[in-house]
């Protein structure tokens, strides 16, 4: 079984429910170890909408990293993600930041995920899952201090 750190955000309806379907659906190919709290964060990108809620998680599974992309885009599609502006709002989208130690560059499936370290909505649930974690050769935690000042809070706070 491999280690995998998955990504999860929506800002389309009630996006803390269909955070927990989308876990829910994850569980049957992949075995989550932890999740991390729901935060809600700034919209970055495209900001002319709802602000997101996001987690990260840390799972184990048996599928190879592309058979796993396929999964978590079989599970948005399920979920009726339509596909609207470039990083617009969405249902679900579930990201593969990082799987065991696999690195590729490619367009379809990119790991350690390419954008991860500059998004607070992505490195503060991490953080909160694996502090410890190395992404590449760098600690997440000098990741952490190094995020610019994109607003996030855990939700309920
Ligand atoms: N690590 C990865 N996890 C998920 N999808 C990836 C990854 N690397 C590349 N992709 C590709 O990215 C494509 C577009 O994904 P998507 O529409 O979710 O992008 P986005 O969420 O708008 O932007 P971002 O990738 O910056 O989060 C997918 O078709 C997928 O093949
Ligand atoms: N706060 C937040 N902003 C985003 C998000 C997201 O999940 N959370 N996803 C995006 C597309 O990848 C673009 N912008």
């Amino acid at each position: 079984m491999k280690d995998i750190y998955l990504s999860i955000g929506s800002n389309i309806g009630d996006a803390k429910k269909n955070i927990e379907r989308a876990l829910e659906l994850l569980k049957e190919k992949i075995e989550i170890i932890k999740v991390s709290s729901y935060y809600e964060t700034e919209p970055v990108g495209y900001v002319d909408q709802d602000w997101f809620i996001n987690i990260a998680l840390k799972a184990k599974t048996d599928l190879k990293p592309w058979e796993l992309l396929k999964f978590c885009q079989e599970i948005e599609n399920d979920m009726k993600r339509v596909k609207t502006v470039r990083f617009g709002p969405r249902i679900i989208d579930i990201d593969i930041l990082l799987y065991q130690d696999f690195e590729s560059t490619d367009e379809t499936l990119a790991v350690p995920h390419p954008r991860m370290k500059e998004r607070a909505f992505v490195v503060v649930p991490l953080f909160e899952v694996e502090p410890d974690l190395m992404v590449g050769d760098v600690h997440l935690k000098e990741i952490m201090d190094r995020l610019e000042g994109e607003q996030i809070r855990k939700l309920g706070d």
